[in-house]
């Protein structure tokens, strides 16, 4: 919707009002188109301003129109027709001014931003390019390079910025409607033909041609196959080598386009998952509206290797005071000079003053004493980790919460050694803990709502996205990791190598294939935790390494690159060779594959030939299969909490939606058929078992994704 207003006499005031972003669904459109139309056949009034209320100009096409029919009148010709008229139209942008709220104020004669407001044409991030005249106006405005830059990252830029590339005319600290609606009296009489963008020249440098070859290769090295950003590039392209009718032609075509692909749902589908996380729900019953977190000015950091010197950054950057304990002298040492790093290049990165003063280091965990959180992020090491809690539990005050970084180990274990377990959570970060999106908050049987919803609170604070997860090995993401990795293993056995593997992850779209991935994480981490599991032998001596264990297929592969200390990138050898050790370009090892060679003679395992379509299913479909256990056992509430930690926490390519949404994607039942063919395959293997879920929503029909909480809650209502 939209009202209309006449103030000082002769200007037409159309304020767009749609809560919360105000964005341009059909009624505000019509709205828009009715009330030019009004403003324009009125003779007293001689200048529009559109402005939009509570403060926020408009955050765009309304994303939720998207899916189904779309009514209402189309925003092209109703920007045209703003453009157009015949009395001058001013935007006064408040708060935001996004994708199709940007086009519209191009549009406009006249831009006022606010000094506080952002403006940017996001559609790349949803699949789309800006379809409503964005392509063609903001390199005829603009220039080319930096509609480039503006349209192919969908970055939000200040008003201070907007005003700079001459995106806006003027930059306000005052009331902005205000400001516009003087400014549109002052221009109520000038001539409008210059002001209408769609009339300009588009601006190009000399070396245009050299300019978009650079930009189209960047676009395609970084895109990981997402196709909105290559289209971008062409619309603007067209913006420069065509007149303006023809390039809109241009764009209309690339954006029908992307708006019927995969991709462009898949991206809107995430991008409405981001925002659900948010609206948590415990097994209990406790959600996120009923139950309000307790504020947190001082927080403590436990341990600080790689993780704890993270974390402390990111709490530190965010405001919160922090106390940083690390036993090691040595260690202490190496922190504070890594943190001190860190907070300096993130503050020069960010105009800011560096948070150096909001952290106190000491060695003793007396210190935490006052504080109202603690982050404990010690060795992945249960006898330690419970003594930390209990020494926790004795020197903090009662109310204060305790919270494990621990990236799989029981929760609940850790509560059962403090006097209030009811406190205690996961916060399980992803390193490096200060630049990664993703904080699993994992509440164990005796943890409180309140704790939950503190911790997340929290998250938020430090500008994670946070997912509320249930407790059980690995949680959600690394549960789910553990049948991925596993099939990796099984590839090599039966013929792979790890470059055709990670090719074929890669070209999914994961920004590291499985053992690329591994060798930066260190091949250490996981045999520690299968030598504590008893899975791996601590002993080569003790006889061969079979590939049975504990009942199932089971590959040492991994134990034995570990054992002559070939722990990846940290090492200089792993599943590829380095340079050096610490070096991260990633070589094939003709060791490597003579020791797979030898392995299989070994093993009398036949290799044969293994296809793209091979190491897709059995890697992506025993994860997904996990994924529906894990919606099964209730560790996730729905499947956007998986999809969000795949894509934040574990690069899974954004533009395929997550694993579960690909799985919809892909067809449940031809997930079901794969696995089922697999399983009779590899019987010893039950990771690729089809779980009972998946079964489940099979039989019903296969419900969209959006459908599938309703599946679950019978499922689990039955068991
Ligand atoms: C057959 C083939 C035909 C093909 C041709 C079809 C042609 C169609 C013509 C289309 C023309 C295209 C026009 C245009 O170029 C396309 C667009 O404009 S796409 C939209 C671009 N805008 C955005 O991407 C902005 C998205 N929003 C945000 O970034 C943020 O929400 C925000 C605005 C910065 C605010 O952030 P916050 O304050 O943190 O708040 P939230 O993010 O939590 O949002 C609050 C609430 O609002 C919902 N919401 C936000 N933006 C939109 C939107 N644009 N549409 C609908 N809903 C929106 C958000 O989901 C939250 O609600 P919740 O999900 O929590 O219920
Ligand atoms: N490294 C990762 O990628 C990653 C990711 C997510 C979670 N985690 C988890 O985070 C935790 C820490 O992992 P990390 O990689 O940072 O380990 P790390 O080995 O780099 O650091 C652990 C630090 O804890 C210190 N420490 C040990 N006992 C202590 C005590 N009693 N008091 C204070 N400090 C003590 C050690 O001296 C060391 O500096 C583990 O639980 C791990 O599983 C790690």
């Amino acid at each position: 919707m939209a009202q209309y207003t006449r103030v000082s006499g002769s200007v037409g005031l159309i304020t767009l009002q749609s809560p919360p972003v105000n964005a341009l669904s059909a009624a505000v459109r019509q709205g828009i188109v009715d009330l030019m139309q009004r403003a324009l056949s009125e003779p007293e009034v001689k200048s529009v301003v559109i402005c939009g209320q509570n403060g926020i100009f408009c955050g765009g096409a309304d994303i939720k129109e998207f899916g189904g029919q779309m009514s209402g009148p189309p925003l092209i010709p109703m920007i045209h027709a703003i453009e157009a008229a015949s009395k001058p139209v001013v935007a006064a942008i408040e708060g935001i001014a996004l994708g199709g709220g940007l086009e519209l104020a191009l549009g406009c004669h006249y831009r006022i931003a606010h000094s506080k407001a952002r403006v940017g044409l996001p559609e790349v991030t949803l699949g789309l390019l800006p379809g409503a005249g964005g392509s063609q106006r903001l390199p005829r405005l603009i220039g080319v390079p930096a509609a480039l830059d503006l349209i192919t990252t969908g970055r939000h830029v200040t008003a201070a910025e907007a005003l700079k590339f001459g995106l806006v005319d003027q930059i306000t600290d005052h009331n902005t409607v205000n400001v516009a609606v003087k400014f549109a009296q002052r221009v109520a009489d000038q001539p409008l033909d210059a002001r209408r963008i769609s009339t300009h020249p588009c601006l190009c440098p000399s070396d245009v041609a050299v300019l978009f070859e650079e930009v189209m290769q960047r676009v395609r090295r970084t895109a990981r196959g997402a196709i909105a950003p290559i289209a971008c590039v062409q619309a603007v392209r067209a913006a420069a080598t065509l007149p303006y009718n023809q390039g809109m032609e241009r764009e209309r075509e690339l954006m029908a386009t992307l708006f019927t692909s995969g991709q462009a749902r898949a991206l809107q589908y995430f991008f409405f998952a981001q925002r659900a996380v948010g609206r948590w729900s415990m097994p209990s019953g406790a959600r996120w509206d009923t139950s309000k977190p307790r504020p947190v000015h001082k927080a403590a950091v436990i341990g600080l290797g790689t993780m704890g010197r993270g974390i402390t950054v990111a709490l530190a950057q965010a405001g919160f005071s922090v106390v940083a304990v690390e036993t090691q002298e040595k260690q202490l040492m190496e922190a504070k000079q890594a943190i001190s790093g860190m907070l300096e290049r993130g503050a020069k990165r960010r105009g800011v003053a560096p948070a150096l003063d909001k952290i106190n280091y000491g060695r003793n965990i007396q210190s935490v004493a006052d504080v109202d959180l603690v982050i404990e992020a010690v060795f992945e090491d249960m006898a330690l980790k419970k003594k930390v809690f209990q020494q926790l539990s004795a020197v903090c005050k009662p109310s204060t919460f305790l919270c494990s970084n621990t990236s799989g180990l029981d929760i609940d274990q850790l509560a059962c050694q403090t006097r209030n377990p009811e406190l205690v959570v996961g916060m399980h970060f992803f390193a490096p803990a200060h630049v990664m999106k993703l904080l699993e908050v994992v509440y164990g049987p005796k943890s409180s709502p309140l704790a939950v919803a503190t911790a997340m609170q929290l998250g938020k604070k430090i500008g994670k996205v946070s997912v509320a997860v249930g407790n059980c090995r690995g949680f959600v993401g690394n549960r789910m990791l553990k049948p991925y990795l596993e099939q990796a293993l099984f590839l090599l056995e039966e013929g792979a190598t790890p470059e055709f593997v990670d090719q074929v992850l890669e070209e999914f779209g994961f920004a590291m294939g499985v053992f690329r991935m591994s060798d930066l994480s260190g091949l250490d981490v996981g045999w520690k935790v299968r030598l504590a599991d008893g899975l791996a032998m601590p002993d080569p001596t003790m006889g061969q390494p079979t590939r049975l264990r504990q009942g199932r297929r089971y590959s040492p592969l991994g134990d034995l690159l570990c054992e002559q200390g070939r722990f990846g990138q940290k090492t200089g050898r792993g599943w590829y060779q380095y340079d050096k050790p610490g070096s991260q370009v990633a070589k094939p090892d003709p060791w490597l594959h003579s020791f797979l060679d030898e392995y299989r003679a070994r093993h009398a395992l036949v290799a044969h030939r293994i296809d793209h379509q091979e190491v897709l299913e059995r890697c992506l479909y025993s994860m997904i299969n996990e994924g529906f256990r894990i919606l099964e056992d209730g560790i996730a509430a729905g499947p956007e909490d998986i999809d969000v930690i795949y894509v934040f926490g574990y690069s899974w390519p954004r533009h395929r939606g997550g694993p579960m949404f690909y799985a919809a994607t892909v067809g449940l039942n031809k997930v079901l058929e794969r696995l089922e063919h697999y399983y009779q395959a590899h019987p010893d293997v039950p990771s690729l078992q089809p779980c009972h879920l998946l079964r489940k929503l099979v039989a019903s029909g296969s419900p969209p994704i959006q459908k599938w909480r309703e599946v679950i809650k019978k499922v689990r209502s039955q068991l």
